[in-house]
């Protein structure tokens, strides 16, 4: 390029026409005094520029950074662990109080890293143990919630599975003593990256140890053992919790009477890899993420609020997001005068048709369509209430699992001998048949245990999948999908169902539920969820 046009281009003016000074400033030695001074003339010459806009949307995101850094520097006196012991969920608001926390004293072996010394789990429970301690069930979150999953009288907020634990409802509290913890390397009273290094006295940050779903698992099982709990009744989970247990069953199989694992997958899909990646790279590129030490500053809030964004959009569904935003937009102004009786204009397209006629709606630049300002609004809402270095670490955990029995091999996990194969019928009084249940009057039932059909084009590692999964061949499995998920879509939930039948299991229930509400179904569709759950159990 030509060294004015240049130099035009970065001063964000027109390059200079006369001839005159191009042919000056050909000489580099006068060239930059040259062009200050053509510069000058041109800019004498020009109309004055209209003013910059504003963004309403980088202004409130400037004052809310200024906000955010008083709030931390005011508080910088006090210690650390009071200002980030875990941002918390508005419906959680935990703290030491609402609940327990089971400190393990002995080191920990990793999967990909040395032990880890010592380690704290968060927990709390829900019903009754009993005598014979046969009735426990454990409850596995999904990445980011904290060990609330149902209001205690510790703490009356809603948890996040309000509806599904408690007397009568599908993990039944008056049956079932529920144990759900928060999980390791998570920021909500267990031990994780925000925790205090004990060889340091400073935060681990990026310091501390990459985990995989079995370190996970491992460390709760040790919770269970303080319990005096040696065979669970069912370890549960949804999403990530799924994936743990599926992992619990797996490297347990004597220990764990049944498996349910709703929305989840044995094997992280690459795209899933790469939706997570998305969101780390830019939590990562955030420059407050600081390479994870950002304990004694301002948190990575701007890159944490755009991995939630991500992040929704995973969560849920396009078909959903049609049906409740459409192409709505925000702040619709009045409608005018002439036409407030028209029905039609009570319909926001019918507006948006009625603006393209008359007076046009000026588009914004800032979130404008409703599906923008929603994702802005999840972000927003997310991105102070959980740690990033948690983030970064479990969903990278997330995608390190894999049940394939090569996987297995290169992490020197040794697949266990499966549990006994169960008496048939079921003697206990629990075990409603699933056939008989609820589940299986369920109105977007698609396919069910041995009447689903072989898969038409296996995936190629559904025989190593059925190796890696031979621990769980005798474990009653619940496997439940949704087909409007696109984090783990159901051809997952397929394979995991297909891999062990394949591994000899005779006891899978599978369901496929419709609905529009994608990954997050299992928070939201407490029938169809909570049906399938409470038949199977
Ligand atoms: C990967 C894993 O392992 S697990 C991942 C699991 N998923 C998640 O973590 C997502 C968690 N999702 C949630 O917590 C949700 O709030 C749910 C599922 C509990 C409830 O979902 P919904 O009832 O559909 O509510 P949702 O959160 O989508 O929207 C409601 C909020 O958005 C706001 N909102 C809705 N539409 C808009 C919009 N167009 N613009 C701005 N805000 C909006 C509402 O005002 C409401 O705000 P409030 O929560 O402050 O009252």
């Amino acid at each position: 390029m030509h060294p004015t046009r240049a130099v035009a281009r970065a001063l964000k003016r027109p390059p200079p026409k006369s001839p005159r000074s191009n042919a000056r400033l050909s000489n580099t030695a006068s060239a930059g005094a040259s062009v200050s001074s053509t510069i000058i003339h041109n800019h004498q010459s020009l109309p004055e520029r209209p003013e910059r806009p504003n963004f309403p949307c980088v202004d409130a995101h400037a004052a809310r950074e200024s906000k955010i850094r008083a709030s931390f520097s005011s508080s910088s006196s006090q210690p650390r662990s009071s200002r980030f012991d875990g941002p918390e969920p508005p419906y959680a608001r935990p703290s030491p109080q609402s609940y327990h926390v089971y400190h393990h004293k002995s080191p920990l072996p990793l999967t990909y890293a040395d032990p880890l010394p010592a380690f704290d789990i968060a927990y709390e429970t829900w019903g009754t143990l009993s005598p014979t301690k046969d009735n426990a069930i454990l409850l596995h979150t999904g990445l980011s919630a904290s060990s609330h999953a149902a209001s205690t009288p510790s703490n009356p907020s809603e948890g996040w599975w309000e509806k599904f634990i408690g007397p009568g409802l599908p993990l039944d509290t008056d049956k079932f003593f529920i144990i759900c913890t928060n999980v390791l390397g998570g920021c909500y009273g267990s031990t994780g990256p925000s925790s205090i290094d004990p060889n340091t006295n400073q935060p681990y940050a990026t310091t501390f140890p990459v985990l995989s779903i079995f370190d996970m698992v491992k460390a709760q099982f040790s919770l269970l053992d303080d319990l005096g709990i040696e065979k669970l009744y069912a370890s549960v989970g949804c999403s990530m919790g799924a994936m743990q247990s599926l992992a619990a069953g797996w490297q347990f199989p004597k220990r764990v009477g049944k498996v349910v694992s709703i929305s989840g997958t044995a094997r992280s899909s690459p795209s899933a890899i790469a939706m997570r990646f998305a969101q780390r790279s830019v939590l990562m590129a955030d420059p407050n993420w600081n390479n994870g030490f950002y304990y004694d500053g301002l948190p990575p809030h701007t890159g944490m609020k755009l991995a939630r964004q991500i992040a929704t959009i995973t969560y849920r569904s396009g078909p959903e997001w049609d049906l409740r935003f459409g192409r709505k937009v925000r702040d619709l102004p009045p409608p005018l005068a002439s036409a407030p009786s028209d029905p039609q204009h009570q319909h926001p397209h019918h507006h948006q048709q009625h603006y393209h006629q008359g007076t046009v709606r000026k588009p914004a630049l800032c979130p404008d369509f409703l599906i923008e300002t929603y994702l802005d609004y999840q972000g927003e809402q997310f991105c102070l209430k959980y740690d990033a270095n948690s983030l970064i670490y479990i969903s990278k955990a997330m995608d390190l699992f894999d049940m394939t029995l090569p996987a297995l091999h290169s992490i020197n996990l040794k697949p266990p001998h499966p549990s006994p194969p169960p008496h048939e019928p079921h003697s206990h009084h629990l075990h409603p048949h699933p056939q008989h249940s609820n589940a299986s009057r369920l109105p977007h039932q698609t396919s069910h245990s041995k009447s689903h059909p072989p898969p038409v084009n296996p995936p190629p590692h559904l025989p190593s999948l059925a190796e890696g999964l031979a621990p769980l061949a005798n474990t009653p499995t619940l496997i439940l999908g949704v087909q409007s998920d696109i984090l783990f879509p159901v051809e997952q939930q397929r394979e995991v169902a297909d891999a062990l039948r394949m591994a000899g299991n005779e006891r899978v229930s599978y369901y496929e539920l419709g609905g529009v509400w994608g990954h997050d179904t299992f928070l939201l569709d407490v029938q169809n969820v909570g049906g399938a759950i409470r038949g199977f159990l």
